[in-house]
């Protein structure tokens, strides 16, 4: 059994709780994002990247359109104090964009930090230690008054430094491993930071909050946030950050959270990379404004470029399943899911509906790179006629009555289930040919043609039947009538032509119709199409499937 005695909640409400925050149900404006892939994202993956590697990660964040890039820890690494050095020294950071680099809380960290930076032109050095209850009794076996001093120590340098290295610096701290830390004591070291910082509105300071290791439920993230949001010093002159983790699998609430709880800037990283179960996903975040008509300020709609390069740079893996990136998110393989997106497209066409509402997908999958065609409707045992309609039409301009789409469905999921796989497009297309199309086994039309005769029209037909030929005719009111007449006396079948329809198969004059004829024998109905360029000769041959399958 495990023992759930050995734990206990470690996390601190403030004390003072208010809950503004949850009277909010939307957010109107997107936060000020920051990228930590180059920095939290590099330091958890098993190979972290190379000076290569970390360029082009740079390069598609910046394409994205982060403008705050939390680029290194100048001095863990010579790759890492590489990397400073090369977008400083070859002018690689553009214009818009602010970078950032993180250092503990330690003198020659923070000098090599500096080292690295020279001659940045906007650069934000970020200042953290922990200031948790197990880390002070732990790892610094210090007093809360040591430890604040120890975050004090650490601004004044980065200030000193900041005064006499060429670039332009901002500043921002973190009270790491917050979320075991007493809400007042890190409010408390936060505000002696920012004494030394002295910040005001035109020099703004950065307070980070973050979930390090994320031990509650969001709404209590969040009133950590209100409190702090409403007691930080010099509040007009500090942007309130947060940077969520994800250990709970909540990472995404805390930072919406959050932000109505009043933080106006979130630190992640894209698909969620970070330590552990990661940081908070901005893609997810980002999307989810966008699915509420708000500007994410993010740029997603090359999502698959953008997976291909984070699955290259840093070896892990897009689950299926991932909001808005995913393989299978825009993909429906149940029946009545793919009968009210069926619908709901054909309603949005018909509509011409600016507002995207179809049911089932909550945001356009055009909008980040994915097509109608294939992402949208899958087919296998699960599913319905809707879907397999669906993918006749988009894949193959077939448009079947409504009937007729019943018994398709139900053969293609027949075959799905009895060959326990998905059918492609393709697959259902030649199971449609050669059940409705194809279908003349026991007997076929060699030739055929018609004749005016007062006012009605007289068909005559070529036929083979069991290797031998017959010629029949028959008059009728139309051409099709007069095939049928023809059939029902030469078969001996009873039947009502009960259905007819067609439609082009394509725009062009030249294009192929297709044919549909639904005859019904003992209430039951049999159905058959033709697919030719000229349509009579489309509508005789849907006329004898329809013949062949019923007799
Ligand atoms: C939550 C986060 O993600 S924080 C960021 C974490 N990221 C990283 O650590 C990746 C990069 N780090 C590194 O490459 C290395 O840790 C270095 C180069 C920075 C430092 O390496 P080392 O000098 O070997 O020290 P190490 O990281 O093991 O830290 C140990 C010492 O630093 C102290 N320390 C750790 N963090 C801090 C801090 N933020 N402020 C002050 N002291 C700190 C520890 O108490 C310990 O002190 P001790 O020597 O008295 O026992
Ligand atoms: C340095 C801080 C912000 C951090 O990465 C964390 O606490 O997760």
């Amino acid at each position: 059994m495990m023992d759930y005695n050995k734990y206990k909640r470690g996390y601190f409400m403030p004390p003072v709780v208010t809950y503004d925050w949850v009277k909010k149900d939307y957010i109107d404006k997107a936060p000020i994002w920051c990228s930590v892939d180059l920095r939290d994202g590099n330091q958890a993956l098993v190979k972290p990247m190379n000076l290569q590697e970390k360029l082009d990660m740079f390069r598609m964040l910046v394409k994205i359109g982060f403008k705050e890039i939390e680029v290194a820890f100048p001095a863990a690494s010579d790759t890492e104090f590489q990397f400073l050095r090369t977008i400083i020294e070859e002018k690689m950071i553009p214009e818009d964009v602010t970078i950032q680099v993180l250092t503990q809380s330690r003198e020659h960290i923070i000098r090599r930090t500096f080292q690295a930076l020279e001659g940045v032109p906007q650069a934000i050095v970020h200042l953290y230690n922990s200031t948790s209850v197990a880390q002070r009794q732990q790892v610094f076996q210090k007093s809360k008054e040591e430890i604040k001093q120890l975050a004090v120590d650490g601004a004044v340098l980065v200030k000193e430094l900041a005064a006499s290295t060429p670039g332009n610096f901002r500043f921002q701290y973190s009270p790491e491993s917050f979320p075991g830390t007493e809400v007042d004591y890190a409010l408390e070291v936060c505000n002696s930071v920012l004494d030394v910082w002295q910040p005001d509105s035109a020099h703004k300071a950065i307070i980070n909050i973050p979930t390090t290791v994320e031990i509650a439920m969001p709404h209590v993230f969040a009133s950590q946030i209100e409190y702090i949001h409403k007691n930080l010093a010099y509040r007009d002159g500090v942007i309130l950050s947060v940077h969520p983790h994800n250990d709970r699998g909540s990472g995404v609430a805390d930072a919406e959270y959050a932000v109505l709880a009043g933080a106006d800037r979130v630190e992640g990283t894209l698909f969620g990379n970070g330590e552990r179960t990661g940081n908070v996903d901005i893609i997810t975040l980002a999307m989810n404004l966008y699915s509420h008509g708000v500007n994410p300020e993010l740029d997603f709609s090359n999502m698959m470029e953008i997976i291909e390069g984070y699955e290259r740079l840093t070896n892990m893996k897009v689950s299926e399943r991932h909001p808005y990136a995913g393989q299978l998110v825009f993909t429906a393989f149940s029946g009545s899911h793919q009968d009210a997106i069926a619908k709901g497209m054909q309603w949005r066409e018909k509509h011409n509906s600016p507002i995207w509402d179809v049911p089932y997908l909550p945001i356009d999958p055009k909008d980040v790179g994915r097509n109608y065609e294939t992402d949208v409707i899958r087919v296998n045992s699960q599913s319905g006629k809707g879907g397999v309609g669906y993918m006749l039409q988009q894949n193959y301009g077939v448009q079947l009555p409504a009937g007729m789409k019943e018994e398709m469905g139900y053969l293609a999921k027949g075959a799905s289930d009895q060959g326990e796989k998905e059918l492609t497009a393709e697959e259902i297309y030649n199971l449609f040919k050669a059940e409705y199309v194809d279908n003349t086994q026991k007997f076929d039309l060699l030739d055929f043609l018609f004749n005016k005769q007062e006012g009605s029209i007289v068909a005559t037909l070529e036929i083979t039947r069991n290797g031998k030929c017959d010629k029949i005719n028959a008059l009728g009111n139309g051409h099709l009538d007069s095939v049928s007449n023809a059939f029902k006396a030469y078969l001996g079948l009873n039947y009502d032509l009960s259905f007819y329809e067609e439609h082009s198969l394509g725009r062009e004059s030249s294009a192929q119709a297709i044919a549909y004829v639904g005859l019904t024998s003992n209430g039951k109905v049999y159905w058959g199409a033709g697919i030719h360029p000229d349509i009579i000769q489309a509508s005789v041959h849907a006329m004898l499937v329809a013949l062949n399958r019923m007799a």
